[in-house]
């Protein structure tokens, strides 16, 4: 049987790992024929989270950093076609998202920045390699991301109901496929980022494994109005965010207010309120939706927050009118939507197809995006 082969590669904002996917475009609809995890090596990790936290490099630093990253995309592909007994000429190329480092598409000269150096990655496996998939987005006037809802649409939507495809990583964003309507999708706001940040700071974890330490806690009404009042919730779409807002600082200037109020509050009420700050803003997305038809309503949800059992409870508790699920219930794993997304817009990219969606990113047209890497 004839196969389309490509693989995916994201490592996202939450700094844990590579993320790769193996999908076959030859299937319909196109299968997930394996995946693999490898996770951030150490000083790696903390370096990336240094230039993420401080928006501060040298070019140096920044050059090494880009340099490893390369190698390590290479690495992670390599081994992985070992693994599977594959061959590089059996994959037609790979799609790498890269890592965001800063994301600003706000700003006078707007401007996104995804390093690792696709170079390496083309050489080093032998296989033609697409990356730099948001800037020409943004060239277009768009915000470069969310860039994942054109492949929910491919992938997940129906005709008989309305699917909410969320993702909920570092940042939670969401895609609404809406029969007969165009396909929203933005950033909604922190999704595990702050959780992994509060837990790290106060016990060295890396992130409450399935809400235990939240769950140990209560919410604090006060601190979550504090939360909430954050300008980004106001905002109509496209819009999209990342660490360059939710991050520590923002947090602690958060927990300031709280106190020139209240006099103290335990950490562990802190996670709990955290937690429900982000089932609060997704559940506020979702209910905007119109539903004139009174379609059932599904909403399916991938990424590391869909292991957070409290996170998921709270999701499904604040949203009695949907149908919680994953995508895993629907033929992708949770863990690697993201990269079969990536797979999907190389896929494009090869084929001269579009793959961003102007009503998401707020792009005048319709184009294909990323830069192709020939070794
Ligand atoms: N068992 C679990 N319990 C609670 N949280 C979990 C669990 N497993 C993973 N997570 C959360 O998921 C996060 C990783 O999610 P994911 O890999 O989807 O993020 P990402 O792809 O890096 O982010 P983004 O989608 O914003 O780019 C971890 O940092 C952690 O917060
Ligand atoms: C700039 C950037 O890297 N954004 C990421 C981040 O992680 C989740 C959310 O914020 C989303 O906007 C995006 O990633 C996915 C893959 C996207 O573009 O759809």
């Amino acid at each position: 049987m004839a196969t389309a082969y490509y693989i995916g590669v994201m490592s996202g904002t939450s700094l844990d790992g590579v993320d790769l996917a193996l999908m076959d475009f030859a299937q319909t609809p196109p299968k997930l024929i394996a995946s693999d995890f490898t996770s951030m090596p150490e000083p790696l990790r903390f370096a990336i989270g240094e230039i993420v936290k401080k928006g501060e490099v040298t070019l140096q630093q920044l050059g090494e950093v880009d340099h490893q990253l390369g190698l390590l995309y290479a690495d992670c592909i390599n081994h992985f076609l070992t693994k599977q007994g594959l061959k590089a000429s059996q994959i037609e190329a790979i799609g790498c998202h890269g890592q965001t480092i800063w994301h600003s598409p706000q700003s006078p000269f707007p401007f996104t920045t995804q390093i690792g150096d696709m170079s390496l990655v083309a050489v080093k496996t032998g296989i033609t390699t697409v990356g730099d998939f948001r800037r020409k987005d943004m060239a277009y006037g768009g915000q470069g991301a969310p860039l994942v809802p054109a492949f929910h649409q491919a992938f997940f939507a129906d005709e008989q109901r309305i699917t909410a495809v969320l993702n909920i990583g570092g940042i939670s964003n969401v895609s609404l496929l809406v029969p007969d309507q165009e396909t929203i999708g933005y950033d909604i706001g922190a999704g595990n980022t702050l959780l992994d940040l509060w837990i790290e700071t106060r016990q060295g974890k890396r992130f409450d494994q399935n809400g235990e330490w939240a769950r140990t806690g209560q919410i604090d009404q006060q601190l979550l109005d504090i939360l909430l009042d954050e300008p980004f919730f106001q905002q109509p779409p496209p819009k999209s965010t990342g660490r360059e807002l939710f991050n520590l600082q923002w947090l602690q200037k958060k927990l300031a207010q709280y106190h020139a109020i209240l006099p103290s509050i335990s950490a562990e009420n802190v996670q709990r309120t955290l937690l429900e700050f982000t089932a609060q803003t997704i559940a506020d997305a979702l209910q905007k939706i119109n539903n004139p038809q009174h379609l059932p309503c599904i909403l399916l949800i991938c990424g590391g927050g869909a292991r957070n059992v409290l996170l998921m409870e709270r999701i499904t508790a604040l949203l009695p009118h949907w149908q919680v699920s994953t995508t895993t219930e629907y033929g992708l794993d949770i863990d690697y939507v993201e990269a079969a997304a990536f797979a999907w817009l190389a896929y494009q990219r090869i084929h001269h197809l579009p793959s961003n969606l102007p009503s998401v990113t707020g792009a005048t047209q319709a184009v294909s995006l990323g830069a192709i890497f020939t070794n």
